[in-house]
């Protein structure tokens, strides 16, 4: 989890080939008219957000038991509760970065949809892990490759994998 730009499909697709598991990009769950609004430049609201995550639930729901990695913005609880209800094994790792450092990663990237001009508004929707959720933070201030490693060290830690 964590907001746009914070490194989720870099670390993600990365971990699922290291421990061999099926990998999904909530990217890939949107409806179509999800891809046009944030396009557009307008932040999704509520709403717009229920039926990616139906969708993102179905796939988790499927795979329960044998693991999976993905990666999904998830900045609300309340989405994070509707994952958790597809599977309760759900572990989550928040992807942790200042507002200025992934402003500047987004302003380095081209080809996504996702303006950067949406980052601010992602950064209003974001409800760090709270209370009871199963999951952990890791700071992406240093290399991908940091990143990685204490990603997968703290897997390990919390004796996920
Ligand atoms: N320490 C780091 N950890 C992860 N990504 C980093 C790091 N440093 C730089 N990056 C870069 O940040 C950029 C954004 O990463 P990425 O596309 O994986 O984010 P994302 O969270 O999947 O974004 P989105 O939700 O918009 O799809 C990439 O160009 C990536 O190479
Ligand atoms: O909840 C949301 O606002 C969306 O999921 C966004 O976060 C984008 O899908 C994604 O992060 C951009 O690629």
């Amino acid at each position: 989890m964590g907001v746009s730009g914070s490194g989720k499909s870099t670390v993600g697709e990365w971990l699922a080939q290291v421990l061999d598991l099926p990998f999904a990009d909530a990217d890939d769950f949107h409806p179509q008219r999800n891809i046009e609004k944030m396009s557009a430049g307008t932040p999704l609201d509520d709403a717009d957000r229920a039926p990616w995550l139906e969708a993102m639930a179905d796939w988790l729901g499927s795979r329960t038991g044998s693991g999976a990695v993905l990666v999904c913005s998830a900045l609300k609880r309340r989405y994070r509760d509707r994952l958790r209800q597809a599977s309760e094994q759900l572990f989550f790792v928040h992807l942790d970065g200042s507002y200025e450092l992934i402003a500047e990663r987004l302003a380095g990237r081209s080809g996504h949809f996702m303006p950067p001009s949406l980052l601010r508004s992602q950064f209003e929707a974001l409800e760090p892990l709270g209370r009871g959720e199963r999951g952990v933070t890791v700071s992406v201030a240093g290399s991908p490759d940091e990143t990685r490693a204490a990603v997968r060290s703290a897997l390990t830690r919390a004796g996920v994998c």
